[in-house]
């Protein structure tokens, strides 16, 4: 199975204690939980058919003004690393809840979503949400 999060050097030769000054820059954990049904692993299982949740046919480009029109619950498109994605889907899976994904939807949501989890691996966990390339 893909690796939904990364490994930050927590593993092969390391103590696996978490650097100070790292776990002090990291964001408190909120207390959202999603309903049942909803977890990462409920995720995984839903996209290891491969099925399309893009919403397109094949990859596009997507310029700025395309991607600003779609930032609600029904129609939500993010972009993250020069990728963008149709986060629709996976808005009831996302642990923080809807509201903090669509609050950054229809741009680059590149950095805050960098600053909430770097270790978050996007481009495994929304691969089948793919849409194309943020011009
Ligand atoms: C840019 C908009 C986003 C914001 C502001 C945001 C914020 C957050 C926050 C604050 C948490 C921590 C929740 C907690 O610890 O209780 C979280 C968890 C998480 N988010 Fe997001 N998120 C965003 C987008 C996304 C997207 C697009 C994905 C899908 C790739 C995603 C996947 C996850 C996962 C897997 C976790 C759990 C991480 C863990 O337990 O270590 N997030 N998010």
């Amino acid at each position: 199975m893909v690796a939904l999060f990364k490994n930050f050097g927590i593993g092969e030769g390391s103590t696996g204690k978490v650097d100070g000054e790292f776990k002090k820059s990291l964001p408190k954990r909120g207390k959202y939980s999603v309903a049942p049904g909803y977890s990462q692993l409920d995720w995984a299982r839903k996209i290891s058919s491969g099925e399309n949740l893009s919403g397109v046919n094949r990859p596009m480009k997507v310029s700025k003004d395309e991607l600003k029109k779609h930032c609600t619950e029904e129609d939500c498109w993010m972009s993250i690393k020069g990728k963008v994605y149709n986060v629709t889907p996976y808005l009831n899976y996302h642990p923080a809840g809807v509201k903090k994904i669509i609050n950054n939807s229809g741009i680059d949501a590149t950095q805050v979503f960098m600053m909430n989890h770097a270790w978050v691996n996007e481009e495994a966990i929304l691969r089948n949400c793919f849409i194309g390339y943020l011009t």
